[in-house]
């Protein structure tokens, strides 16, 4: 039979505002299993505070947030343990290695240890350089710990990662790279749900992106259905109307 639940993020009518300032607005939108959703938009869009609402770091002034059906306000340490997280700088303990930060927070998470076997076939799964696991984070490119914040997702058996600007400040060969993990790691069935200003990886990573202006989810597009400078454009359109 198959899994009712094909919506694993799930968010409705949510609005949330700090003071007088509407962060978000009305906003609808929803993650399938297997499925990468970008969000993309200009600074202070709310793309960060969906994900916050998502990872329940905030609480919405209306509307609703679910994961996998349920909602977050209802239960949200069910919803954090179905939930991994990679922030813009993920973060680890810099004088622990790579081994070291992996096993700690998947223990941290209440999981059975991971043997040497299974660290080794999801490290290299995501190619993380396996030469580096034993050297301290401090020495880590920003690519590198974003790889062990997936592992840290993976390793718990997340159905959904959230990754904040996971593209930004990567140079092109991590940011190609990072892309295909990400499309691995859906191909298994995990929802995936990203914030970016990065409106060409955007287009190669996702199956569907979300333009944000002002809090408002203002367009929804299938990430095969245009090309790139197709998207751009729609980009630069609705950018330009919304500042008219
Ligand atoms: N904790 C907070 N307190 C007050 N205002 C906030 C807070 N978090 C976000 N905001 C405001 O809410 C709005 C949306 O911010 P948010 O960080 O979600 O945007 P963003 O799309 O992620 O932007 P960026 O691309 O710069 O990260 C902005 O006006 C921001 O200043």
């Amino acid at each position: 039979m198959s899994d009712p639940v094909t919506s694993v993020l799930s968010a409705s009518n949510l609005t949330k505002a700090f003071g007088s300032n509407t962060a978000l607005d009305n906003f609808n939108l929803s993650v399938a299993k297997g499925e990468i959703v970008c969000l993309l938009g200009a600074n202070g869009a709310g793309k960060t505070t969906t994900i916050n609402l998502f990872l329940d770091f905030l609480q919405p002034d209306s509307g609703d947030v679910s994961v996998l059906g349920r909602s977050v306000s209802e239960d949200p340490a069910k919803a954090r343990a179905a939930i991994g997280y990679v922030a813009e700088i993920v973060s680890l303990y810099p004088t622990l290695s790579g081994r070291e930060n992996l096993d700690f927070f998947h223990a941290l998470s209440g999981n059975a240890p991971i043997s040497d076997r299974e660290r080794e076939t999801l490290l290299t799964r995501l190619e993380f350089p396996m030469r580096a696991i034993d050297a301290p984070v401090s020495t880590y490119s920003k690519g590198m710990r974003q790889k062990l914040g997936l592992a840290i997702a993976v390793a718990k058996k997340a159905r959904a990662i959230l990754l904040d600007e996971p593209l930004s400040g990567l140079d092109p060969k991590a940011a190609n790279n990072l892309v295909t993990v990400l499309r691995q790691i859906a191909s298994e069935g995990v929802a995936l749900l990203l914030s970016t200003h990065d409106i060409f990886r955007a287009k190669e990573v996702a199956d569907r992106i979300g333009i944000m202006s002002q809090g408002q989810l203002i367009d929804l597009v299938d990430a095969n259905s245009l090309s790139a400078a197709d998207l751009e454009a729609l980009y630069l359109r609705h950018m330009t109307d919304e500042a008219a």
